[in-house]
């Protein structure tokens, strides 16, 4: 099939979400702008390298690589407007593939009430797909990460270290549907507690997608703040602590460090009830860095590539 049969094959039969007011098939999509300020974010994922499809089925990565983006999305504070979908597909690669992929990511899109208004489809050595978010702050002020202050409390919401104890599962071998692995090919972004947290004053906020430790050092860097996370706040499921245990593996270092699990961390003054859905976890102090229990952390503090 050519480029063109493939496009006209994933976007056939779609219907346009409410905030598209042209596309897909024009030289561009137009969306609705109601806030006149638009958010922008994308991501990339590379078979082998942020998925494999003897792990996951092309319709679960579809729904991660969108998941994956609506995040950054929720993580300043706004709601999702549309994404578009970069494709790059190995000559071999069955339509069929192609045809999953996009409909997982319509799947999940359409959790958010948004639709696939647009992207490319190219030849490429390994399957790569590119997802770019657009966002309406809905006349809100992003949330940054350099708005953290001495006495804010930080607090997160959603999964954290699922998608790792996920991770080490499948990377030892065993494909059993245990809830860790289902979290790992999709992962469950509390999209609505990004809002929430904007409305209710959060100064800062991102999503988790490397790993808490990691992600909380570029809030600490970028509020010029120290950040301390407290253990006796950070609950370890039972879930966790089981995998971990039959696979001789450390619980609380999936949740501090394991990424992908797109949850949101954010920082509150500390005179603020936290929104529903957020707990607290730590605070933040003058200086720079991030401790756990007071100390530096022991080991790599999240996925970094290249290292
Ligand atoms: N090639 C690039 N050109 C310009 N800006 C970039 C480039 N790559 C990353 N950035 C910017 O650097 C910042 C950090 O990027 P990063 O990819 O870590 O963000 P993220 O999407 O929140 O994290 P993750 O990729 O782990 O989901 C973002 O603001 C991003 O837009
Ligand atoms: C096959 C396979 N091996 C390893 C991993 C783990 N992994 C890959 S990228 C990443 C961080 C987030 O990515 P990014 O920073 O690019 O957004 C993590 C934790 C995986 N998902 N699949
Ligand atoms: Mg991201
Ligand atoms: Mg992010
Ligand atoms: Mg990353």
């Amino acid at each position: 099939m050519g480029e063109f049969g493939l496009i006209e094959q994933v976007t056939a039969g779609r219907e346009q979400s409410p905030g598209t007011l042209l596309g897909p098939g024009d030289d561009a999509a137009v969306l609705r702008a109601p806030d006149g300020r638009v958010v922008a974010t994308t991501d990339v994922l590379v078979e082998q390298v942020h998925f494999r499809l003897d792990w996951s089925t092309p319709h679960q990565v579809g729904r991660k690589a969108v998941a994956v983006n609506l995040s950054d999305i929720a993580a300043m504070g706004a709601v999702p407007t549309g994404v578009l979908v970069g494709l790059g597909c190995p000559p071999d690669l069955p339509s069929s593939v192609a045809e999953e992929l996009v409909g997982g990511m319509w799947e999940e899109a359409q959790q958010v009430g948004i639709g696939v208004v647009g992207g490319d489809m190219v030849s490429a050595s390994s399957l790569t797909i590119s997802v770019t978010a657009l966002g309406d702050l809905q006349g809100r002020e992003p949330v940054t990460r350099s708005g953290a202050r001495p006495g804010d409390v930080v607090a997160v919401a959603g999964r954290l270290g699922w998608s790792a104890a996920g991770l080490a599962v499948l990377g030892r071998g065993f494909r059993s549907p245990v809830a860790v692995v289902g979290a790992h090919r999709v992962p469950e972004p509390p999209y609505a507690a990004g809002p929430q947290a904007a409305l209710a004053g959060a100064t800062s906020m991102m999503d988790v997608s490397d790993g808490l430790l990691s992600d909380l050092g570029h809030i600490a860097a970028a509020s010029e703040v120290a950040i301390d996370v407290r253990t006796e706040q950070v609950e370890v499921p039972q879930r966790l602590s089981e995998v971990a245990s039959a696979l001789g593996a450390d619980a609380r270092h999936w949740v501090l460090t394991g990424g992908e699990d797109q949850a949101l961390v954010a920082t509150f003054p500390a005179d603020r009830e936290l929104p529903e859905g957020w707990r607290a976890i730590g605070a933040v102090a003058e200086g720079s860095g991030v401790t756990v229990d007071g100390f530096t952390y022991e080991g790599p503090s999240g996925w970094e590539h290249w290292r």
